[in-house]
């Protein structure tokens, strides 16, 4: 059924768990348009692309809190759609607290490699405790371990008193994957290279005007499914097949390959009058642009008709993380 609260930010009305702590909200981000080259001349053996990157407003949470010094870092996990993150061994949490993630899977979570990063590039010691509460589908396309790693990038900045703009974690980002300097800063952004060449395009410029005009921007519905795709297995399939004239993302016919259900997610979210209906990134979820709360509706209702999602969560865009410290509360992404 419809998920109707998600992509609201949780903590939108929540207090900070006490003084010290920094909480993000950090959005979802997807492809508006994705060109990928048939080439992979880009480090790491990695297609060059020329993207169009958009916020959507589907929010992962990051809580940091400082820990005792030298005791290291925890890594916490929260929600009901982990995806495959659910395998990580959980303990009991230091002093009873929630169970955190075993040492050895939490070094794997992109949240904890940002945080290592940042601990490495500062040397300033990780003792940290990272709590995720996650609302972006897992291995959906959306980059909800992006936003998760820079969030925690963005968090860190502010906790540990970094002066300049966001910009100055964007080398680290990159390092890092190919969307985490997007998610640094959300809204829209044009990226080259792998994706980590940024060029930010402001809502009121002549192109964001266009793409609101086109009906891309503002209320949005995410098609998201239990399956997660493997972003290499979908870069493999393009070598393959490459992609169909006429598709905003040129990995659309590679995801539908390997996930047909989300080509019936679009069929019937423009003919139940999406604007727009497209794969997000690697896929699997669909991402339909709707103009209104009744067109919304119109297309959940085809797409549990029809069992074409799993579920269905409202959002808009484009949209930036959001940071929360005592005393503070700011667009967590502060420009040159
Ligand atoms: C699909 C997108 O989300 C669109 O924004 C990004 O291109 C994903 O980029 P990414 O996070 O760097 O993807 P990763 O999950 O690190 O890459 C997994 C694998 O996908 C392939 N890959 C990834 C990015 C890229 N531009 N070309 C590629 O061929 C590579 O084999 C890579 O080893
Ligand atoms: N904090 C995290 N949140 C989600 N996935 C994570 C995280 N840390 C590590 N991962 C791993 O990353 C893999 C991809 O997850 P993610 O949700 O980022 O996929 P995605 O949305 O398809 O990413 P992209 O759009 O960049 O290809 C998952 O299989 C998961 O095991």
């Amino acid at each position: 059924m419809p998920d109707p609260t998600a992509g609201f930010p949780a903590s939108t009305t929540t207090s900070l768990p006490d003084a010290a702590s920094v909480r993000i909200d950090c959005p979802a981000k997807t492809n508006m348009m994705l060109r990928v080259g048939r080439e992979r001349t880009e480090a790491g053996n990695r297609h060059r692309l020329e993207t169009l990157y958009c916020g959507i407003g589907v929010y992962d949470t990051v809580t940091l809190r400082p820990r005792r010094p030298g005791s290291g870092y925890t890594l916490t996990l929260e929600g009901e759609h982990l995806g495959d993150l659910a395998e990580a061994g959980r303990g009991a949490g230091p002093g009873g607290a929630k169970p955190t993630v075993d040492p050895a899977h939490a070094i794997e979570n992109h949240a904890v490699r940002a945080l290592l990063a940042m601990s490495d590039a500062y040397a300033i010691p990780p003792d940290i405790a990272i709590t995720i509460s996650k609302g972006i589908p897992v291995g959906a396309g959306l980059g909800g371990g992006s936003a998760d790693a820079a969030g925690t990038l963005l968090g860190l900045k502010h906790m540990w008193g970094l002066a300049g703009p966001t910009s100055i974690l964007e080398p680290i980002a990159s390092q890092l994957g190919a969307d985490m300097p997007f998610c640094l800063h959300g809204g829209l952004a044009i990226g080259t290279g792998f994706g980590q060449r940024l060029r930010i395009v402001e809502e009121s410029s002549e192109l964001g005007n266009k793409l609101r005009a086109e009906g891309f921007l503002g209320e949005t519905l995410v098609g998201a499914y239990r399956t997660q795709l493997s972003t290499a297995e979908v870069y493999g399939v393009f070598d393959r097949l490459g992609s169909d004239p006429g598709d905003v993302n040129d990995l659309q016919r590679a995801a539908l390959q390997l996930h047909p259900r989300s080509g019936a997610a679009i069929a019937l979210a423009l003919s139940a009058g999406a604007t727009h209906a497209f794969v997000s990134g690697s896929g699997p979820s669909v991402i339909a642009c709707v103009k209104d709360g009744d067109v919304s509706a119109a297309v959940q209702e085809a797409w549990h008709r029809h069992g074409a999602v799993d579920r269905s969560i409202r959002a808009l865009s484009p949209v930036g993380p959001v940071l929360r410290a005592a005393g503070a509360i700011a667009n967590a992404s502060v420009r040159q």
